[in-house]
């Protein structure tokens, strides 16, 4: 093994925080483009994701999680138990806590939960940094330092990509001595199916107010690729929980979902870098979301 190999730094980097802290957004900017989706919605992530940086030094494997707060129902408690299992095992946890926000008990719950893991490094992350003044951003991170014990500190705006170079060293910093586990060009290690799902969640967040956007799930059944025509069939079906939800999904004369269908596709085209046939059918499977089995059946939570 040559002296350069001995030194490769690999590990996995957990990014915990309310909801709506940023940490979808912080994970796109470390990879330089889109994996993982991003909302005002709270709650956008659903999956334990992993995503992965690999330079010459190292190599970060980070585990997004759905933002951490006091559940509400089966689906909320189901989030926060992979939320808080993605932090067993990992060398390096980044809590990161919205500088536009003051620090509350949301933020006090998840310190709470972040302080009995043992053995991690610690860093502290005051994100979108470019919505506030300095003074704020210092301020912010005064007050969340009380919040636990941190190796390292950092500002940072991933939407400007203002420092987020410096938490990648951050991170690089903390990593243990290791192997490249993933090979160099791989950034994600979610399946196919859920990427695609989730790229068409994202759209419907984006595009419906109110309470619809948290009755859904996106299930990505068919996907097929035609090697002559160098074109995806996607087939995918959006479920709701009520007829009136499928009927708002829907639209007048198809016209939302068809709007839905066009971003989404866009969307895809680009991460597939080919053109795209999507087909969106809608159903209702009554209270879905209360129902845990069905909350797995939609890959949601553990066992990801
Ligand atoms: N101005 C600004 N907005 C940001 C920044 N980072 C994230 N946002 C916005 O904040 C919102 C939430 O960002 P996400 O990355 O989805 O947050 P998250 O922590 O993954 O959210 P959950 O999946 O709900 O846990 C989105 O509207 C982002 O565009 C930033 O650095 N600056």
């Amino acid at each position: 093994m040559s002296k350069q190999n001995e030194k490769f730094k690999s590990g996995f980097v957990t990014l915990v925080g309310r909801p709506n802290a940023g940490k979808s957004t912080l994970i796109n900017a470390v990879v330089g483009h889109k994996v993982a989706i991003t909302s005002n919605t709270a709650q956008t992530t659903r999956h334990r994701f992993r995503a992965i940086l690999t330079r010459d030094d190292m190599q970060m494997i980070m585990v997004d999680t759905p933002g951490l707060h006091k559940p509400h129902d089966a689906l909320g408690e189901e989030l926060n138990t992979s939320a808080i299992k993605a932090l067993e095992d990992v060398d390096v946890i980044a809590f990161l806590i919205d500088a536009s926000k003051p620090v509350g008990t949301g933020d006090e719950w998840v310190a709470a939960q972040v302080r009995a893991v043992r053995g991690a490094k610690k860093i502290l992350v005051i994100s979108k940094a470019d919505l506030v003044d300095r003074g704020v951003a210092l301020e912010q991170l005064e007050a969340a330092r009380a919040l636990g014990r941190w190796d390292d500190e950092i500002v940072l705006s991933a939407e400007t990509g203002f420092n987020v170079d410096g938490f990648v060293d951050a991170v690089g910093r903390w990593l243990p001595e290791g192997p490249k586990w993933f090979p160099d060009d791989m950034d994600t290690d979610q399946p196919f199916e859920v990427i695609v799902a989730e790229f068409i969640r994202e759209k419907i967040l984006r595009s419906y107010r109110d309470e619809v956007p948290h009755s859904i799930g996106v299930d990505a059944e068919q996907i097929e690729y035609d090697r002559k025509r160098d074109l995806y069939r996607i087939y995918a079906t959006v479920y709701v929980e009520r007829d009136s939800q499928k009927g708002i999904i829907i639209g007048k004369g198809g016209s939302a979902i068809k709007q839905v269908g066009v971003e989404a596709r866009a969307d895809l085209e680009q991460l597939l870098g080919c053109k795209v046939f999507l087909d969106l059918q809608v159903k209702v499977k009554k209270n879905w979301r209360r129902d845990l089995n069905q909350i797995r059946r939609f890959g949601y939570g553990e066992g990801i």
